[in-house]
């Protein structure tokens, strides 16, 4: 060994025992109101334990909400060897071995029972105590002695031994002396909502009695597990306990059951429409006991138009028990309630359809956020979803009869500008322009075998659009070179065509992507050097867009009779410009500028020859 070398030797790590039960007890948990789940949850637990040795003891929690604060159970209780091991050991806990096995107290058959396991619950009682006084009596050890623990926040604790006549009966009681500060937890008003909150669905008694000897039960059977008399006893025992849970009434209720992790519960369809970011809240309860009314988790985010409320045996909480760990487990648990919920919505087309048809109407958005990853339900529901259309708000498999081509605006804009003149020329268009709408149009001829779906461009629109006759076309040649020499600088043709409604002199087709490529193809031009380059070598044929005038419509035929070039260039401009604003789309700044020239222009005309009506004002007159 060189003389720099020393032998290793082995340390413990130091605990700061009033430390690490501060930061346990007050950071650990959410809120002070966890001191009571965790002292019933070790009533339930050490119940179990109890039922373990002898299924016929008795089987009741008694809370006492008095000004102090007492849990008492008919469980396995402690020997003073069990309340040095587990009680007084932080991280020790009677349901698991040191390899997170169940110890050696032969209770294996009970551990899938419990619902402690990190041996840490306790301490949940130092947010709103001092000191935690265990009064206990073994069921396992029948004659050893009544057992008195106190606990104090610092990390000091004592054992006294008790006279038998102290507890007569083996179990528990945990008192706590509530602190100033944290009575308004164990007031007997809250202690009593806290235990229904979450012990409503223990599957041993709870009774809370306060200082007046009142007593409360607070189970309820949980609406899945009770006998009901009839389907619809049943159905609307499942609405009644959602009313009461989660203060609404569901459009229906889907029964959720998966045996192999002992998971019964209801999810609940909302019966308004909810933002597909808007989290649900999930109650789910383990062994009965409420972990987490908040577990987003459990369901796919696709399926945000359910709450649930579910009972399992076997995920797994956090050690702090307000959030379930994300195993495996939770992931198969999830896809098997979201395969429940598929199910359901693609039994319903047959089962229900107007059912079906109100859950659409309330929840398309979120149907077709999912039919787009989910080709069965795509299949089973597109016929079924509202689209807008030219034909007003309608199901596609409605559409689809009336128009053997569905062409599908690209943009809600384009859509607006585009539909009543298409619609009147008998065209069929979709509004694409709508998160998720384009690409589940797109997916129709998957569907519908026949229908035939294309965005909508330009020249189909045109091409639909009547044409003027010859010598009406020929009559306005002069007119139609200016104006195609006029919106040809901005990457636009010009059409003739007839159309209704003949009050709209001109229609722009133009679409977005179009217009990127026009822009980009800008840039390319006024760039130099290497982004010239880039740019130009991304270049596609710059797609036009259509400038039609309506020759239905008066000013257009008087437009196109003038003789006088510079008042049909303005009168072009202030068409173009006109189009262009009922697009809503932004202008470009040559396009604004075109729009101040045609007006200034007009007014000028609109004036010449009035000088000599108006009187003149003379700079006296005003002054
Ligand atoms: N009412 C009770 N009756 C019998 N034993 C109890 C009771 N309360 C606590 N214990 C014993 O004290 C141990 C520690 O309890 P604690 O609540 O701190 O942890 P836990 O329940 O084992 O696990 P978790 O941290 O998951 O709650 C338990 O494992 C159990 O052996």
């Amino acid at each position: 060994m060189s003389p720099s070398e020393s032998p290793t030797a082995a340390h413990t790590f130091q605990v700061d025992l009033r430390g690490l039960v501060d930061l346990l007890s007050h950071h650990l948990y959410s809120s002070p109101r966890v001191y009571l789940r965790e002292l019933l949850q070790n009533a339930v637990d050490a119940i179990s334990a109890r039922q373990a040795l002898d299924p016929a003891s008795p089987a009741t929690i008694t809370v006492v909400a008095d000004g102090r604060l007492s849990v008492t159970d008919t469980g396995v209780g402690l020997t003073e060897a069990d309340v040095h091991t587990f009680l007084a050991t932080i991280g020790r806990s009677s349901k698991r071995d040191a390899d997170g096995r169940l110890d050696g107290a032969g209770l294996a058959s009970a551990r899938g029972d419990f619902i402690g396991q990190f041996g840490i619950g306790l301490l949940a009682c130092f947010v709103v105590a001092d000191e935690i006084t265990v009064v206990t009596r073994s069921a396992a050890a029948p004659d050893a002695p009544v057992i008195e623990w106190r606990g104090s926040s610092d990390g000091r604790y004592t054992i006294t031994t008790l006279p038998s006549a102290a507890k007569p009966e083996p179990g528990t009681t945990v008192t706590l002396v509530p602190r100033a500060d944290a009575a308004e937890w164990t007031a007997a008003g809250q202690v009593v909502e806290l235990a229904r909150h979450y012990g409503s669905l223990l599957r041993r008694q709870v009774t809370v009695v306060d200082g007046r000897g009142t007593a409360t039960t607070v189970n309820v059977t949980a609406p899945w597990a009770a006998h009901h008399g009839s389907p619809l006893a049943r159905r609307d025992a499942l609405t009644a306990y959602c009313r009461s849970t989660f203060d609404f009434t569901p459009l229906d209720s889907i029964e959720l059951d998966l045996p192999l992790v002992g998971l019964r519960g209801v999810a609940y369809v909302l019966p308004d429409a909810v933002p597909p970011s808007r989290r649900a809240g999930h109650r789910v309860h383990l062994k009965g006991m409420l972990v987490s009314d908040q577990a987003d988790e459990l369901l796919p985010d696709w399926a945000f138009f359910v709450r649930c409320v579910v009972d399992a045996d076997s995920l797994r909480p956090t050690a702090s028990r307000e959030g379930l760990y994300a195993d495996e487990t939770l992931a198969a648990v999830r896809d098997a309630l979201g395969a429940r919920i598929r199910d359901w919505l693609t039994g319903l087309s047959a089962s229900d359809p107007a059912l079906l048809h109100r859950f659409i109407s309330v929840h398309h958005l979120a149907v077709k956020s999912l039919a787009r990853h989910d080709d069965e339900l795509l299949k089973m529901l597109l016929p079924w979803l509202p689209f807008e259309t030219t034909d007003g708000n309608v199901t596609l498999d409605e559409f689809a009869r009336s128009h053997p081509v569905i062409l599908v605006a690209r943009t809600v804009e384009e859509f607006r500008q585009v539909a009543p003149i298409a619609g009147a020329a008998g065209l069929g268009v979709v509004n694409g322009g709508y998160t998720y709408d384009r690409d589940l149009v797109h997916r129709l001829p998957e569907i519908r075998p026949g229908s035939s779906v294309a965005d909508l461009d330009p020249g189909t629109v045109t091409a639909h659009l009547d044409t003027v006759a010859p010598e009406a076309e020929l009559a306005a040649a002069g007119f139609l070179a200016i104006a195609r020499e006029v919106v040809g600088r901005f990457d636009c043709d010009v059409a003739l065509r007839s159309f209704h409604p003949a009050s709209a002199p001109a229609l722009l087709l133009d679409n977005r992507e179009a217009r990127h490529e026009r822009t980009r193809a800008q840039l390319a031009d006024d760039a130099d050097g290497l982004w010239a380059d880039i740019l130009g070598s991304l270049r596609a044929e710059v797609p036009r867009a259509q400038l039609v005038l309506n020759h239905l419509n008066p000013l257009v035929r008087r437009a196109a009779s003038i003789g006088h070039r510079e008042l049909v260039v303005t009168a072009v401009e202030a068409l173009y410009g006109q189009a262009v604003l009922l697009t809503r789309r932004p202008l470009r700044a040559s396009e604004s500028a075109l729009l101040n020239r045609s007006f200034i222009s007009l007014l000028d005309h609109a004036m010449l020859g009035h000088e000599a009506i108006a009187p003149q004002i003379t700079p006296q007159e005003e002054s």
